[in-house]
């Protein structure tokens, strides 16, 4: 069966090759697995909860309407919850859309969320109807989200796959195609420009690389070989994450607690500046992850 609904998530597989399979909570529509010729290719937490009482800790979570906790609660987006409402929103899905490739669909509209996280978000003047498309092919996971503001307000927002890649092992891996971009630091608290062809692993990393060209594919790479190729429309954002260890203690959910070593973030938003969108208006991001292939390096041309 390509699509199989149960009660809790939505089982995709592929036509044409049915070791190819993809898992959608629909607790904030996270696509909790993506197995590729069986080999699952993200990074699920032991210790996830999976019942709507957290959000999920891995997996592809989605963060709108804020990236983070902010400081400034003036902002009418910055009283809400560290990356919003919408990861532990449970969503509706709204059936397959496509055969080949086999594309499903969720949606998420102000009656699915809970009334007192959704008044934080402008006192919950705002109106959206978000939808999500999962799409996969052989070696391929297509996600894209449009957000319409179906309100009279115009509102601000960010948005974010907060993408966890499964690797063999953090201190062999890099990624690459970042360099001369501006990143912010969020572990040293510092601004600078990243000069690095390649990054490489060796303690906690939690930086925001901005306004990344979409023609660069970041690239994981281990040991020479490319894991996966992460492409981006309309999302010029990358955070890049790794908790390592202390990080790591402190998050229950977070097991086994060496499960840093085998996993990543590189994440696709729109975090560094805000997304204004008026009433009546649609904006549309992907995040588009391809496996293998040949190792790509781009300096930064722009
Ligand atoms: O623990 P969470 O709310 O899921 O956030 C997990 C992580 O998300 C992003 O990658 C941020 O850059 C990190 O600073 C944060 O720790």
């Amino acid at each position: 069966m390509p699509v199989e609904e149960l009660e809790d998530r939505v089982i995709i597989t592929d036509p044409i090759d049915p070791t190819n399979t993809a898992t959608i909570l629909k607790y904030g529509a996270t696509v909790i697995s993506w197995k590729n010729q069986s080999q699952e290719k993200l990074w699920l937490s032991e210790g996830a909860h999976l019942d709507g009482s957290k959000p999920v800790r891995g997996g592809i979570p989605l963060v709108f309407p804020v990236f983070g906790k902010q400081s400034d609660e003036t902002h009418p987006t910055f009283k809400l919850p560290q990356h919003g409402f919408v990861r532990n929103s449970t969503w509706e899905f709204l059936g397959q859309t496509s055969e080949n490739p086999i594309t499903v669909q969720f949606g998420l509209g102000k009656e699915n969320v809970d009334p007192e996280a959704y008044k934080l978000w402008g006192e919950g003047k705002y109106d959206v109807t978000l939808i999500l498309t999962v799409s996969l092919t052989k070696d391929k996971l297509v996600t894209s989200i449009d957000v319409e503001n179906t309100g009279k307000d115009a509102f601000e927002f960010n948005w974010l796959f907060h993408t966890y890649f499964k690797i063999p092992d953090i201190t062999d891996t890099l990624v690459n195609n970042l360099i001369d971009h501006q990143v912010v630091d969020k572990v040293l608290g510092e601004e600078y420009v990243e000069k690095a062809p390649a990054i490489g692993f060796h303690e906690e990393f939690d930086r925001v690389y901005k306004d990344v060209h979409e023609d660069k594919t970041l690239q994981i790479i281990e040991l020479g070989k490319v894991l996966v190729n992460v492409d981006r429309e309309n999302l010029p954002d990358a955070v890049v994450w790794n908790p390592w260890i202390n990080k790591s203690a402190g998050m229950a959910d977070f097991t086994p607690k060496d499960g840093w070593k085998n996993m990543l973030c590189v994440e696709p938003g729109h975090v560094s500046s805000m997304v204004d969108l008026k009433p009546g208006a649609k904006w549309t991001g992907s995040q588009i992850l391809t496996l293998g292939g040949e190792i790509k390096i781009q300096a930064n041309i722009y």
